[in-house]
């Protein structure tokens, strides 16, 4: 429940796969309030798909937990900013006068009767669709090939990218695109419900769209022109991550009680939007598994995306689609869908899991492109099933050595001073932590939410009031609760990961000749 005494406070939103939740985080930095709404559970009118979302559904999330915060006695008159996070990649097509409903909302109604007509595109494409592949392929011819890409952008072609989902719907559906005034990403889009107005993409999450030049951060126009006509307008021009962007719509004041003054700060993907200052090694665990890899300016690479981090600062990372939803799944078929047995699973079976591997795809994955399941004995030979406390431990270590392998092939080594923070749902797993600490043999730090999104947008708020790039982030958050350590390595896991390591990487080549047939 909210405290009733007055506590100025900015709030951290997160547009996620899974739900729509909200921090509010004090002048101190302390998380005070947490509040969401989560699809399935609350929402199952919209029978829920995780890899589906209908826009309307996100508005219909906003109205919810707003009037939940309203009803819990939320003090909103002592925000004084708010900023958020959006699942990366998602593009959002707002119709035609779009623009007019948003700037004359009336506070007398909720949000999702008054713009459930403005969106020219019902079902939004999101992160997990992979059904760009050609539109991939002609941007990279259009630019001169995959390293040309990735030198201009940061990221080869990838099907989730937005340049290549806004090519396959100009494609498919060219009317509904020319009945289109603006495209958001979800970051942007939801700050466009709070300003009341379009709001700009940012510098960060646009790195994640095939179209930003990455060193100049503005459009390239190369690859709008290769993706769909009149594009550039459609966006508008993207802005540092730190903005301002404008102050919160009257519709707020009128309807919450928000301060006419409480500022609206750039929103921008869920993945950046974890970051929280720490020069730690950043692995969100959530419907993704995505990797920070931190250090000096990163190359182009054919494998990760080099975004646009903070003011003058880049970050590598590489996301993985097969996440919590595929350990929800083993969970349920493996450990009778209860989590404590799933625990139980991993604290019952040794590191190594006697040389049981397991390779676990419900869709396809990014790297490697593999999908499906794949199990494999001491020997090496393929199995069709494990035992359950064997297939719990195949899934997380065979999670966890992927990303290692993955992220050493860009470059990123465990040195003495390596420590990984591990953000997003299954950051609350000790157990999991335990095999994230072994795999990678450097102790694990979490921080007290499972809200990470949430709770760096907040300080992200708090930066844009501070005056954003005139002011450094550090200073901003160093008075943020330290992360706190949560797993160390146990004795003799390097022993057994250094082992098994190159054998779980022989085995994934393996299975990848076996889809594409024998590497030239
Ligand atoms: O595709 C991803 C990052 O590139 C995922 O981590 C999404 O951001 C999850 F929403």
């Amino acid at each position: 429940m909210a405290e009733h005494a007055p506590r100025r406070c900015c709030l951290g939103w997160d547009f996620s796969t899974q739900q729509v939740k909200v921090v509010a985080v004090d002048a101190e930095l302390n998380v005070f309030y947490e509040e969401s709404v989560h699809f399935d559970r609350d929402l199952p009118e919209f029978g829920y798909v995780p890899d589906v979302h209908a826009c309307v559904m996100w508005v219909l999330a906003l109205d919810i937990i707003l009037e939940k915060m309203k009803a819990s006695g939320f003090d909103f008159s002592q925000v004084l900013a708010l900023s958020g996070a959006g699942q990366q990649h998602g593009s959002i097509y707002w119709k035609t006068g779009a623009q007019q409903a948003l700037t004359s909302l009336s506070p007398d109604l909720p949000l999702h009767q008054q713009l459930q007509d403005c969106f020219s595109i019902s079902d939004c494409p999101v992160w997990m669709d992979s059904s760009t592949t050609a539109q991939c392929r002609q941007l990279e011819a259009a630019v001169g090939g995959a390293q040309a890409l990735s030198c201009l952008t940061g990221s080869r072609a990838y099907e989730r990218f937005t340049g290549n989902q806004i090519a396959k719907i100009y494609q498919q559906n060219p009317e509904a695109y020319s009945h289109t005034e603006r495209i958001s990403l979800v970051s942007s889009f939801a700050a466009s419900l709070f300003l009341g107005s379009y709001s700009p993409i940012d510098y960060s999450d646009g790195s994640g769209m095939n179209l930003l030049q990455i060193q100049d951060k503005v459009w390239s126009q190369t690859c709008l022109g290769a993706c769909a006509p009149h594009l550039e307008e459609k966006l508008g021009p993207p802005v540092p991550s730190c903005s301002v962007v404008g102050a919160i719509s009257s519709y707020y004041i009128q309807r919450y009680g928000f301060p006419p003054g409480c500022k609206v700060v750039a929103f921008t993907g869920d993945n950046p939007g974890e970051y929280l200052g720490e020069f730690l090694c950043p692995m969100n665990l959530t419907g993704s598994i995505t990797l920070f890899l931190l250090g000096p300016e990163p190359g182009a690479a054919l494998e990760g995306h080099k975004h646009w981090l903070l003011p003058q600062s880049y970050t590598l990372f590489c996301s993985f689609k097969n996440g919590s939803l595929m350990r929800e799944k083993i969970r349920d078929k493996s450990a009778s869908r209860s989590w404590s047995k799933f625990s139980k699973a991993l604290q019952s079976t040794e590191m190594g899991n006697g040389g049981n591997l397991g390779f676990y795809f419900d869709v396809m994955e990014i790297t490697p492109e593999i999908i499906g399941c794949h199990r494999f004995n001491a020997e090496n030979h393929k199995v069709a099933a494990f035992p359950g406390d064997v297939e719990v431990r195949a899934l997380i270590e065979g999670q966890f050595m992927a990303k290692r392998i993955h992220a050493e092939g860009l470059g990123y080594r465990v040195m003495s001073k390596t420590k990984i923070l591990a953000t997003g749902g299954a950051s609350h797993n000790r157990d999991i932590l335990q095999v994230l600490a072994d795999v990678f043999g450097a102790p694990v730090y979490v921080i007290d939410t499972a809200n990470s999104a949430c709770v760096g947008s907040a300080y992200r708020a708090f930066h844009g009031l501070a005056g954003g790039r005139d002011v450094p982030f550090s200073e901003v958050v160093k008075l943020a609760p330290n992360p706190r350590l949560a797993a160390t390595p146990s004795l003799g896991a390097s022993q057994v990961y250094e082992a098994l390591l190159p054998q779980y990487a022989k085995l994934e080549q393996r299975i990848l000749s076996q889809i594409r047939g024998p590497l030239e």
